[in-house]
Order: C-alpha cells, then sequence, then structure tokens
C-alpha cells in the first residue's frame, strides 16, 4: 500500500490513505477478532527490532500533525516518551483477550484524564500510530492490514473514552495533596505524608500515580503504605533512585507543605475477603508499602487468617520499617514477619525468594508479592515452583514498575 506524502514534512499523510479515524467511528464494523490478532502480530513482528526509530517517528507525527498535543507531555520526554505508544501496542498485541484487555484500557482510559486527555485527541493519536506502522513495517503491510489496525484501535480508543466519561461522573481527574510530614528514615528513603483536598477512594495495596511541583506532567506510580485511615492521610515509602528526577525530588526536597498531585488508585493487589485463605507476602525493600497496608487491612476486617510476611533487604540498616512490622506482629498472633537480609549478616540470608522455600507449605496460601522488577520475576517463578497456583500470585505490572523506577 502506498501513501501520499505531504511536500513540507516529508512524512506521509495517512489522511490520504483513506483512513481517518473519527472518535465514534467503526464501533458497528463487522471484525474478525482472530484474524485481525494475527495480522496485528505479524505488524508488532516486523516492527519490533526497530522500537525506537518507531517511537520517534509516531512522535514525530504526532506532534506534527496537532501541536496542542506537546502541551499534554513533559519537557524532557526521554524518560517516558515510549510510554503511550507501548500502551497501544500492547493492548493490541493482547486483542483476543477481551477481558483482560478492556480492564486494562479502562484503566488507561481513567489514568489518561489527568493528563488532560480528550476525546477529540484520539484520532491524532490513532492517524500517528498508523502512519508510523505503515513506514516501518512496510513489508507486511497491506491494505487487510491497515484495516485490521484502525479496527483495532478504534475499538480501543472508544474504551478508553468510555470509561473516561463514566470516572468523570465519579471522581475528579486529580487530587491534590499537601504534604504534612517528611521522615527520612534511611539516607535515600523517607515515609511522606499527604493529605488529599477531597477523599481519595482506594483499596488497600494499591497504588497511586504522583506529579511533583519540581517536574511537571512526569507522574509516577507510589504504593499507598497504609490501608484508608480515618483521617484520610495517605502515606507513601519513596526510595530515591541514583537519576531518579521525582524519587530525588520526593525524598531530598520535598517539604510539609508542599504540593503534589495525584491520579486515581490503581492496581489489584488487594485482599480477597471471600476467602479466609493465609497470605504469604513478600516485600523487597520499598516494596514493603504495599504490604503493610494489606496486613492492615487484615487486621481491620477482624480476620484470624494467617499472614506471613518475609521483608527483603540488602542490610540490616535497609530494613527501615522493620520496628513498625514487628510492633504489628506484637499486636497480632495470627502475624508472623522474617526479615531477610541479602548482604551482611542477619536472621535470615540470601536473596527474597529463596528464603521462602525454606518455610512452607504454601500451597493453601495466596500469594503477594512486591518490590524491584527483577524480585518480582524472580519471587512469581519461586511461587509456582513451590506449587501455588499463577491465578493466586498478585503482584504489580513489572512493565509499570520498570517504567516508574525513577
Ligand atoms: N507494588 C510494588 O511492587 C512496589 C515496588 N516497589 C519497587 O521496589 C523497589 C525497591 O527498591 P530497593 O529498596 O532498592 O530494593 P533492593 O534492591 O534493596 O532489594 C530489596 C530486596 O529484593 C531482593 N532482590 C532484589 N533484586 C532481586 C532479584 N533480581 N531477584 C531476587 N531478589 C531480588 C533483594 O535481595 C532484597 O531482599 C523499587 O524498584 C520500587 O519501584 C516499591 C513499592 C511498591
Amino acid at each position: 500500500m502506498t501513501c501520499s506524502v505531504t511536500g513540507g514534512t516529508g512524512l506521509p499523510d495517512v489522511g490520504n490513505c483513506g483512513q481517518r479515524f473519527e472518535a465514534r467511528q467503526g464501533m458497528n464494523a463487522p471484525t474478525n477478532t482472530s484474524t485481525d490478532a494475527a495480522l496485528i502480530r505479524r505488524t508488532l513482528a516486523e516492527i519490533a527490532p526497530l522500537a525506537d526509530k518507531v517511537t520517534s517517528y509516531f512522535y514525530a507525527l504526532l506532534f506534527i500533525g496537532d501541536p496542542e498535543l506537546r502541551t499534554l507531555f513533559p519537557a524532557a520526554m526521554d524518560a517516558q516518551r515510549d510510554r503511550l505508544l507501548k500502551a497501544l501496542l500492547t493492548a493490541a498485541e493482547h486483542l483476543e483477550n477481551t477481558a483482560t484487555l478492556t480492564e486494562y484500557l479502562r484503566q488507561l482510559g481513567r489514568g489518561h484524564r489527568k493528563y488532560g486527555t480528550r476525546p477529540e485527541h484520539y484520532p491524532a493519536v490513532g492517524e500517528a500510530l498508523i502512519g508510523a506502522l505503515v513506514r516501518y513495517a512496510e513489508k507486511t503491510w497491506d491494505e487487510a492490514t491497515q484495516a485490521a489496525w484502525v479496527r483495532a484501535y478504534t475499538t480501543m480508543s472508544q474504551i478508553m473514552i468510555d470509561a473516561a466519561d463514566e470516572d468523570e461522573l465519579r471522581q475528579p481527574a486529580w487530587w491534590y495533596a499537601e504534604v504534612v510530614s517528611h521522615d527520612l528514615r534511611t539516607p535515600d528513603v523517607a515515609v511522606v505524608t499527604l493529605r488529599p483536598d477531597q477523599p481519595y477512594p482506594f483499596l488497600a495495596g494499591q497504588y497511586t500515580t504522583l506529579e511533583t511541583p519540581w517536574w511537571p506532567r512526569i507522574w509516577r506510580h507510589y504504593s499507598l503504605a497504609s490501608a484508608p485511615r480515618s483521617d484520610g492521610l495517605l502515606s507513601l515509602h519513596v526510595k530515591a533512585v541514583p537519576a531518579g528526577w521525582v524519587s530525588g525530588a520526593l525524598v531530598h526536597r520535598a517539604r510539609p507543605g508542599d504540593t503534589l498531585r495525584l491520579g486515581p488508585p490503581a492496581g489489584s493487589m488487594v485482599v480477597d475477603h471471600t476467602t479466609d485463605d493465609g497470605l504469604l507476602c513478600l516485600g523487597g525493600g520499598t516494596g514493603i508499602a504495599p504490604i503493610k497496608a494489606l496486613v492492615e487491612d487484615v487486621a481491620r476486617y477482624g480476620e484470624r487468617r494467617p499472614v506471613e510476611v518475609f521483608y527483603g533487604a540488602r542490610s540490616n540498616h535497609d530494613l527501615y520499617d522493620i520496628d513498625t512490622l514487628l510492633r504489628m506482629q506484637q499486636a497480632h498472633s495470627w502475624l508472623s514477619v522474617r526479615p531477610v537480609v541479602s548482604e551482611g549478616p542477619g536472621r535470615l540470608g540470601g536473596r527474597l525468594p529463596e528464603a521462602v522455600r525454606e518455610y512452607g507449605p504454601w500451597t493453601s496460601y495466596d500469594a503477594y508479592v512486591s518490590g524491584p522488577p527483577g524480585m518480582i520475576r524472580s519471587g512469581v517463578t519461586t511461587l509456582r515452583d513451590i506449587g501455588i497456583p499463577s491465578d493466586r500470585i498478585r503482584h504489580d505490572s513489572v512493565e509499570e514498575l520498570v517504567a516508574a523506577n525513577d
């Protein structure tokens, strides 16, 4: 397939390919999802080795096509510039997994409200997406492939638009939150307590998205470190990582009185209160934050389910929240807390997942894993190995964590 090329920019004008996106078009067009999915996978396979080029070209098309959209993105795009395209490609890859895809897109749509995304922006994104694919999937691109992508994008964007519309009736696009306390626990870990300007509805174990005044439009994920509290305060555990703009500012610059912005809560690492199975929790480093929230949640429900927490850190010194957890253990007979230190002497040595193997059996437990991406990956592998089925292992998306890790 050939597309006309606009004179000035040298970029293909996908509008002349006969496929312009209208926000609400195409929903009722006849589709064959598995044929579309096969065509889409073929495109993805072709562009995979060219990801960087596709990304740069996609954003060039987007911002040239609609310069107003540039203001919705951070001034410096390096850190997160490929997140939008990546999310769209991930979604397209899972076209056949309807329930998971719909939930993913609904969350994406809700989450985009805080960026100021409006329904009329979606066609421009769709055109840039197709424009980038036309150029870099040239070997496999044909009319059927283009029609499949247009159908997929139209359906996906409509799910996002509908979810954002529904969310608008329920809650604000963002919350302002004032820093009310800032407690530096180690030279690079701070516990930050926030007071949102309106009630912030979330479940223990979920995370928030946060923007600081120092890095406008750069949003990062942080797990909430407590179950919902009667005074409405929220707390976060933040580790300043090397070259981490947002985490560095939160640990070294934020002070009581500063105002941050929060996006809506998200994440499915929450307690299933319909069972009384035990909880096996692995929290590595600041990954202990949501685990603490889960323990508080179980305590609040007055349940007597066994909760076994393995709290991993590099050294004893890095176990910055161990006192809180040991106090909780003293207060609750159903709770057991085991610190695992990977460097130097500790009660349990080695890496977190291996330490869990020494105990058990865990086959009747639901598992919760939170921490660095490498720990989550090896934790999930170990837990499956020792007989916990995948659908009973909960953790946040490793891709999101990798993207958020600064
Ligand atoms: N919901 C979540 O999953 C949350 C994740 N985090 C993430 O947790 C991380 C915390 O970082 P740090 O405190 O520097 O952790 P860290 O690097 O000090 O590691 C903490 C623990 O994880 C273990 N570990 C690290 N890499 C491992 C691997 N590849 N395999 C097995 N075990 C491994 C260590 O042995 C240690 O016990 C950050 O990446 C942050 O984004 C933080 C809060 C919530």
